[in-house]
């Protein structure tokens, strides 16, 4: 997995505010432009299955909640093309993940990060293990996409947004890839 490196440093300091008896497991960082268009065709068509009433618009609107649209331009750049992006969650030392209420990257309006907050007779344990990836993050200086209780940014344009930072400090991140490998990066 490629990350920025303050990310990475970040992540680190994460480790530190976590109980002794727990770790981080990482689920995605970097993506490249191919995997994101990718990831959004078979998002779309899983979400046209799910739901075969929905017109295109609310198959697209429905879709836009759980992956971002496959771009570089710069106001609107997918934040996993960033380097800027991470999807975590908070495991216990043999790795086993802790339960946050919904599987990572289930098409729910439980994977809103808030939802137990309003549901806390539904399950009181995934309520308190968002609070401490939440807590643990934010305290490093992330941001939580409010859709996704795993999905955090730090340095990209969501993240100035939601922090009312002037600017991003990583763009774009494109690579060449040969053989399923990264063979350069560009930075933007
Ligand atoms: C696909 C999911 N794990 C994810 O990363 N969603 C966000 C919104 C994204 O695509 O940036």
């Amino acid at each position: 997995m490629y990350l920025r490196k303050g990310v990475y440093e970040k992540l680190q300091k994460v480790l530190q505010l976590l109980p002794r008896e727990y770790s981080l497991i990482l689920y995605d960082g970097f993506r490249p432009f191919q995997v994101q268009q990718n990831l959004f065709n078979l998002f779309l068509t899983e979400m046209k299955r799910n739901n075969p009433t929905f017109s295109e618009k609310e198959i697209l609107d429905e879709t836009l909640k759980y992956v971002a649209y496959p771009s570089f331009m710069p106001d609107r750049i997918s934040p996993h093309l960033t380097g800027g992006a991470i999807d975590l969650t908070i495991g216990t030392l043999n790795g086993e993940p802790l339960d946050f209420g919904t599987s990572f990257d289930e098409l729910s309006e439980k994977s809103v990060t808030r939802y137990f907050e309003h549901h806390p007779d539904e399950n009181i344990d995934a309520l308190n293990n968002r609070r401490m990836l939440y807590n643990c993050m934010t305290a490093v200086g992330f941001a939580n996409y409010s859709g996704e209780w795993w999905h955090y940014d730090y340095g990209n344009i969501q993240w100035a947004r939601r922090m009312g930072e002037k600017e991003a400090r990583y763009g774009a991140v494109e690579v060449t890839i040969e053989n399923n490998q990264v063979k350069e990066f560009r930075f933007q």
